[in-house]
């Protein structure tokens, strides 16, 4: 069986360089470009890749996935930024390009997966929901990805059951100290030296709190979703947000 052809574009960055050894490491996977900021994008098509792994910034990647979708090059983007704004571009890329598949996953680690799956579950039966993200102080954005995507899945979840507002007595605040307010849900970020990528849900209701909390300790945590993203996107067309769509959770 032929082996995947792979890109790899951001491959200096602190997860890229990690993925380009897991891409390299896979007996199904061919790396066929490894691209820095200042490479060229003809580079995908010159080396034919078929699926391009997008590990960049948030100023890059929308012009790199109009590059990818523009000409049938599958994508798995873990880089974050993601707004309505950006979902619309890409899908109207997509609508031009039917046959190419996107995969963006705001995180790429099982646990995380998971705890945004928990949260989810676990969001209509508590009162109050609150998540804190902890992270590399090198970070540039803030909240993180997945903490903005876990506030919108326990905000849906919490709209689905039909929940009362959240209790908040606070009339006076500085401002911040409540965090960013994502879809109604709070989100507070901490950046701290020795940190690497770190989420905490807390759920409180009366008498009880439940915390889901995951730790990635090393970038190598990202790479099983990455490979299975890869070997995955290329037979699944259109746009798929969130990893758990390529996992079998119930
Ligand atoms: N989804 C996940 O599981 C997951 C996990 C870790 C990081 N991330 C995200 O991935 C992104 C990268 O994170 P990082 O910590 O590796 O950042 P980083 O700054 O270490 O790496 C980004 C790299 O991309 C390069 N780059 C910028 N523009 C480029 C372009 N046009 N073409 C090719 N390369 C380009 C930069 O020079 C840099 O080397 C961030 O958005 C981060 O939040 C996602
Ligand atoms: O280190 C990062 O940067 C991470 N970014 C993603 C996010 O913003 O959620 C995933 C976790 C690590």
């Amino acid at each position: 069986m032929s082996k995947l052809r792979v890109a790899v574009l951001g491959a200096k960055g602190r997860i890229g360089s990690e993925a380009v050894k897991a891409v390299r490491a896979a007996e199904d996977m061919e790396l066929v470009a490894a691209l820095g900021r200042h490479d060229s994008l003809d580079v995908l098509a010159s080396s034919r890749a078929q699926v391009a792994v997008e590990l960049t910034t948030p100023d890059s990647v929308m012009t790199n996935l109009e590059y990818c979708v523009g000409h049938g090059i599958h994508a798995v983007v873990g880089t974050t930024g993601w707004n309505d704004e950006r979902l619309a571009s890409l899908g109207g890329w997509l609508e031009d390009s039917p046959e190419t598949g996107v995969l963006i996953a705001p995180n790429f680690s099982l646990g995380a997966v998971l705890t945004m799956k928990f949260a989810q579950m676990a969001a209509p039966y508590f009162e109050s929901a609150e998540v804190v993200e902890l992270h590399h102080p090198d970070k540039v954005d803030a909240p993180s990805g997945t903490a903005q995507r876990t506030a919108q899945l326990i905000a849906e979840a919490r709209r689905a059951a039909d929940s009362a507002p959240m209790p908040d007595a606070t009339a006076k605040a500085l401002e911040g100290a409540r965090g960013a307010d994502v879809d109604g849900v709070p989100v507070h970020a901490v950046r701290l030296r020795g940190l690497l990528a770190h989420q905490e849900v807390l759920l409180g209701g009366e008498g009880e709190t439940l915390t889901v909390r995951h730790d990635s300790l090393h970038h190598i945590s990202f790479m099983p979703g990455i490979l299975l993203g890869v070997r995955r996107v290329v037979r699944t067309p259109g746009l798929t947000f969130g990893l758990e769509h390529f996992l079998d959770l119930g």
